[in-house]
């Protein structure tokens, strides 16, 4: 099971931390909100316990597993869960190797961002023929997907490639184009249950479709999501790493720390950060509380690697406004290592010799989080013993829990994402969309242009 070491969050630890007097008057709401949250059953704890939608995606393995490439074509939450499952789980020269090297499964791509260098440079990589499209969108009408969508059916139809052989949907069940196209043209879709938001979605077949093509063990991510869950209902917050992160977040913002800083020391780990960011930006980034009152709630996410940020970014987290909390992510034991040999007796790198690398990473761990403690700049540790699909899956949940408990915290809605739809609206007006010409946006009355 994944461990949390909150010390650091704490005073004595950290001068300015959480005392024990902040901690038990908050820990009667938490476990309120935890008893809350336990009887709604939100959509992305159902979800662990459908077992048709597991099912519906090993119904598809066998038509999978004839392809060569898995092409995920979304956005958001319906592709960074997959990014980070693919990242975490899949060694980075997984598309390198061969179909038998890669143990029968399918190398991965994403076309996420419309970026038509990054796009042009995926599609020079994949052979239609060769190839299978996950079409990945909620609401079936995301403008980036629609658009890679169409491209990758243009480039089938000069190819004379049947559609519904070679693209598989995942979608609102009944509503939304992708979900209309599918039934017109008999294309396999996949279902993402209505009131499960994208960022809660990874656990659905949106991440277990991509999971399952590239050999993830899904059931062990769905099991460790479970296991996970099972603390996550626990009453008493001490043993709830879930409420104690809330709880801890939470208390640390009303001590004007809303900046949310994950640092996975570990670069298969990195790509989890891109998942939080949205998780925690898009539900707690809120102008509205529950009561309509206008409050510009959220934390703000950043993401670093470690030890690559402690050369560039650790200098503001030590020096720089005490205005954050700091969650590194450890791995125990990584699947390889590599021995320093000794081949200088210089004092400035003899001491290297001998040792393993995993060894440094740790010890720089430890080194940023205990100055970080030195200058009273709070942290805690998220320790993984290892990187597999059972861990992932315990994460995932853990932190789709503490989002849950963190919109009761704050009192706002952590499931919908008004802020979004206006820049949407002005790009469709912009791109002529139907409906949308008469879209007033504003101008630059000043120009403050440099040439
Ligand atoms: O799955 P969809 O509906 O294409 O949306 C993709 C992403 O866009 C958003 O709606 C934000 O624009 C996210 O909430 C969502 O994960």
């Amino acid at each position: 099971m994944l461990r949390f070491d909150f010390s650091f969050m704490f005073e004595p630890n950290v001068k300015g931390g959480i005392t024990e007097e902040e901690f038990s008057q908050i820990q009667p709401t938490m476990t309120r909100f935890v008893e809350e949250i336990s009887r709604e059953k939100p959509a992305f704890v159902k979800v662990l316990f459908d077992r048709n939608l597991m099912d519906a995606v090993e119904d598809l393995r066998e038509w999978i597993l004839n392809f060569d490439n898995f092409v995920v074509i979304g956005i958001g939450g319906s592709s960074l869960g997959a990014a980070a499952l693919a990242n975490a789980l899949k060694p980075f020269d997984w598309n390198y190797l061969s179909k038998s090297e890669r143990g029968g499964y399918l190398r991965i791509f994403f076309l996420e961002n419309v970026d038509p260098d990054y796009t042009a440079s995926v599609l020079d990589r994949i052979d239609p023929r060769y190839t299978i499209f996950n079409v990945v969108s909620k609401s079936g009408s995301t403008a980036e997907c629609l658009a890679h969508y169409q491209i990758i059916r243009g480039l089938l139809e000069v190819r004379g490639l049947n559609p519904s052989e070679h693209i598989v949907f995942t979608t609102d069940p009944k509503k939304g184009l992708l979900r209309r196209i599918a039934e017109r043209e008999k294309i396999v879709a996949l279902d993402i249950p209505p009131e499960l938001g994208g960022r809660f979605s990874v656990l659905s077949p949106v991440g277990l479709l991509p999971a399952m093509a590239i050999g993830v063990d899904i059931k062990a991510l769905i099991d460790g999501a479970k296991d996970a869950y099972a603390k996550c209902v626990a009453l008493d917050v001490w043993k709830n790493p879930a409420a104690m992160m809330a709880a801890c977040h939470y208390l640390h913002k009303l001590k004007g720390r809303r900046i949310s800083v994950m640092m996975p020391y570990s670069n298969r780990l990195y790509t989890l950060a891109d998942w939080f960011r949205q998780l925690w930006a898009e539900s707690l980034g809120k102008k509205y509380s529950l009561n309509g009152e206008e409050v510009y709630e959220g934390l703000t996410p950043i993401k670093a690697l470690g030890v690559v940020d402690q050369h560039s970014q650790v200098q503001l987290y030590n020096e720089g406004p005490d205005d954050k909390t700091v969650t590194f992510v450890e791995v125990e034991n990584f699947d390889r290592d590599i021995l320093i040999p000794s081949i200088h007796d210089d004092e400035e790198i003899s001491y290297l010799g001998g040792k393993r690398l995993s060894n440094l990473l740790r010890n720089e761990l430890f080194g940023t989080e205990r100055s970080l403690a030195f200058n009273n700049r709070p942290s805690m540790r998220v320790i993984f013993p290892s990187i597999d699909a059972y861990e992932l899956g315990q994460f995932f949940m853990y932190y789709e829990f503490t989002t849950a408990l963190m919109g009761k915290l704050l009192n706002i809605n952590p499931y919908d994402q008004p802020g979004v739809e206006l820049g949407k609206q002005i790009t469709y007006s912009l791109m002529e969309r139907k409906g949308f010409e008469k879209m007033a946006f504003p101008e630059p009355s000043k120009r403050v242009v440099i040439e």
